[in-house]
């Protein structure tokens, strides 16, 4: 527990309800100083399936709080940045009808399948909605319900992402906003409205969704009662998806990527431009303050490298270099590319391979497939020698670093503030107050700084052999183990 030194300015506190825990901040305003933090695990299902039950979110929301001790109460404004697409399903009495379908669960491929070819193919999705959806976006989740559990999809009256879910559970009212709701697959980027002729196609009544706020709106105040975890009349601010909170926390401007390696692993790149990639690597997502943010997401990242540490029984910085040996860590099937009945492949291994070796691997595995997505997230006229910004929390592993160096061949910055995406909800907090832009308050916090690492001569024999790998490798990669 800690308690608040003297404020410059009033508090605010910044949630993230991310994959794996929710990290909430108490921040000074004035300053972007942390003030105090807490952090509570959740539970996701393992095997085949990612689900969680979103009371845990809330009740992790609690526990961080609590955490944080008195100076959360102090709070004149709140924001909840939450990891993106889950499909978070409502009954009469406001608590969820089955646990929420998260963005990494990939039973909903053959759903995501249909849907492209009944709108009219890739290009008509990605012109009219900005993304091309896949088993991760929320669209095909409610027609994987629809279809297997139809009990659950006519008990359901309201459908939430789940930072709508936390923050309706401070206000009492149903919202969401363009940032997270553009992951949705319903909402049409280019006139941002829901999109009725998606939503009809997938039974999904309209009046079950939540309104879409706009930036820099009040969308409410944390309503009275005992059980909530900040004081009667804290204004609420929209909140957003993870990505989007993060791109507000590092003050982002257009052109310069991040790569974020956490659950999921991104790279994205705020844009004034609508994007409509028709390929489907990239998800054109709208930011949180009115412009874009193109994202590409893997599947495996930290997780997936971290099994394969504890697989060989190494620490996760064990890594040598050398050997010939690839490994596509695809544990979970994958995102990018789009696989999402793949598993790990292995390929190269001999006598003389090392265990060390086996773990670069994964981590050249994990990084191959966010920098090949980076090339075509990026705006053609992009600088592409800038420096990267590494977040996350492997930004803090050096094996990561290093990896991310070799294989990009960039400059990389690691922003010594660990918690972006609470801080960038902290910003949206802040500018309930100040009138400000989030942007423009990270950039007065600073809360990009950090070192710069210096670029090192890119691996291009290692990004050849991977690519000749999952090339090569493409009918095992298209289909489930023998066996599942
Ligand atoms: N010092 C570290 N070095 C490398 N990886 C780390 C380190 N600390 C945490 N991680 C990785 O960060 C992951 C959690 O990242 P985080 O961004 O908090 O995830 P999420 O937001 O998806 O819940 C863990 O899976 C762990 O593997
Ligand atoms: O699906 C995406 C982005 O499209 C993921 O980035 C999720 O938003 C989960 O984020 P983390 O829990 O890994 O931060």
């Amino acid at each position: 527990m800690s308690s608040a030194p003297t404020a410059q300015g009033p508090l605010v506190v910044g949630v993230d309800s991310s994959t794996q825990s929710t990290k909430a901040l108490v921040v000074d305003s004035a300053t972007g100083r942390v003030v105090a933090r807490g952090q509570a695990p959740h539970h996701v299902s393992t095997g085949e399936h990612r689900e969680s039950d979103p009371q845990e979110w809330w009740d992790a929301l609690r526990t961080a709080l609590e955490q944080c001790g008195p100076s959360a109460r102090e709070a004149a404004a709140v924001s909840i940045g939450g990891q993106q697409h889950g499909l978070v399903t409502l009954g009469k009495d406001g608590s969820p009808v089955r646990p929420a379908l998260l963005w990494n669960d990939v039973r909903s491929a053959p759903q995501a399948q249909s849907l492209v070819e009944r709108l009219g193919g890739p290009k008509v999705w990605a012109d009219r909605v900005g993304s091309v959806p896949g088993p991760s976006f929320t669209v095909t989740k409610w027609a994987w319900l629809a279809e297997n559990e139809p009990a659950s999809a006519r008990a359901t009256t309201a459908v939430r992402l789940p930072h709508d879910y936390l923050t309706e559970r401070l206000t009492g009212l149903g919202t969401t906003d363009r940032g997270d709701v553009s992951g949705t697959g319903w909402w049409a980027s280019g006139s941002e409205q829901y999109d009725e002729s998606v939503l009809d196609m997938v039974g999904l009544d309209p009046a079950l969704l939540p309104r879409v706020a706009h930036p820099g709106e009040i969308v409410g105040t944390v309503r009275d009662g005992d059980e909530l975890p900040f004081s009667k009349g804290t204004l609420v601010a929209p909140g957003t998806g993870d990505n989007a909170a993060a791109a507000l926390g590092l003050g982002l401007r257009p052109g310069s990527p991040v790569l974020s390696l956490g659950t999921s692993g991104t790279v994205y790149a705020v844009s004034e431009r609508r994007p409509a990639d028709p390929t489907g690597t990239v998800a054109g997502f709208a930011d949180a303050r009115g412009a874009w943010l193109p994202l590409a997401c893997t599947l495996n990242c930290t997780q997936a490298v971290d099994r394969v540490a504890a697989l060989l029984h190494l620490e996760r910085e064990a890594v040598e270099p050398g050997g010939s040996v690839t490994l596509l860590p695809y544990l979970d099937g994958e995102r990018t590319p789009n696989l999402p009945h793949s598993s790990g492949v292995l390929h190269g291994l001999r006598h003389d391979t090392t265990p060390g070796q086996l773990l670069q691997a994964a981590y050249d595995g994990a990084v191959h497939s966010l920098l090949g997505a980076l090339d075509v997230v990026l705006d053609p006229d992009a600088d592409r020698s800038s420096p990267l910004l590494l977040i996350g929390g492997g930004a803090r592993g050096k094996a990561w670093q290093h990896t991310v160096r070799r294989l990009s061949g960039r400059p990389v910055q690691v922003p010594e503030a660990e918690e972006l995406v609470a801080l960038g909800a902290a910003a949206q907090a802040a500018g309930l107050l100040t009138g400000e832009d989030p942007s423009a308050i990270a950039r007065r916090w600073d809360t990009a700084r950090g070192p710069v690492l210096d670029p090192v001569a890119r691996d291009e024999a290692a990004l050849s052999r991977i690519a000749g790998v999952l090339s090569d490798a493409a009918p095992l990669l298209d289909r489930a183990p023998h066996g599942e």
